[in-house]
């Protein structure tokens, strides 16, 4: 075991109960650092991530967080631990306030505990504070996705998982979520990102994994594989 790593897989094998999509991956997260998978559509990215998350099951292999063995363990349990999960697309609750959403997510959070829990997110995305009494489904999609991260950030995860932050974003507003993102990896969070526009998420990450059909087919520094002439092609329009 890596000393540095939160998270360390070998032989991880994901699914939906019918033939696994990740095929034996092997994935190293070093502590305090942003890693992207990138890779091709049904390539197994939000699989692999699910998996890491409990949400999909591990039909085998090796998960190590913080050097215990999670792959067992449930969603609720990986939660507790610190991994949290920011799924793709609008997860709020629409028709209710910013503030409600925000207080039904805190649920877990002991009551005494939950004004600095408000405190700490309203610090990351001020513009929360501002929208409070604001409906979340008339929140702009990027204040939504910022709205979907605070929701879990008031648990103070140690390791958060986002599937797909800037998906339907202007360009801008993908600028800010992956600003917030790089700020909160600044803070010493550890974070791991699916995300189709691999050159905003390559930019601001530290490392990359590139799944292909399943397999992990590469895997280092993020300027090293944004530097690879098959990723350059793929991905970036070289
Ligand atoms: N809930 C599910 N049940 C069964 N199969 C699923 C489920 N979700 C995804 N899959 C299958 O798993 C494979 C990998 O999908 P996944 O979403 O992990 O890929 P991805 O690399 O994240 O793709 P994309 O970039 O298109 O989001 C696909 O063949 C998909 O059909």
């Amino acid at each position: 075991m890596d000393s540095e790593a939160v998270i360390e897989t070998a032989g991880l094998v994901v699914g939906y109960g019918g033939p696994p999509i990740v095929r034996g991956a092997a994935v190293t997260v070093r502590r305090g650092t942003m890693v992207t998978f990138v890779g091709p559509n049904g390539a197994g990215k939000s699989t692999l991530l699910r998996g890491l998350a409990g949400l999909s099951a591990a039909y085998a292999g090796s998960i190590l967080y913080n050097g215990t063995q999670i792959a067992a363990t449930s969603a609720l349990e990986r939660h507790a631990m610190g991994i949290v999960f920011v799924p793709q697309g609008r997860c709020n609750f629409g028709r209710m306030s910013v503030e409600e959403n925000l207080e039904i997510a805190a649920h877990g959070i002991a009551r005494a505990e939950r004004r600095a829990a408000r405190a700490y997110v309203f610090g990351l995305f001020p513009v929360l504070e501002e929208r409070l009494q604001t409906m979340a489904g008339n929140l702009s999609g990027g204040e939504q996705q910022l709205l979907e991260m605070a929701m879990v950030l008031q648990t103070r995860p140690q390791c958060l998982l986002v599937d797909e932050p800037s998906l339907g974003l202007s360009p801008k507003m993908q600028a800010d979520i992956f600003g917030k993102l790089g700020g909160l990896r600044d803070a010493g969070m550890t974070i791991i990102v699916v995300e189709q526009n691999v050159r905003a998420a390559l930019a601001v990450s530290d490392d990359a994994a590139v799944l292909v059909n399943g397999e992990i087919v590469m895997q280092g520094p993020a300027p090293e594989v944004a530097g690879d002439p098959g990723i350059r092609r793929a991905y970036l329009g070289h």
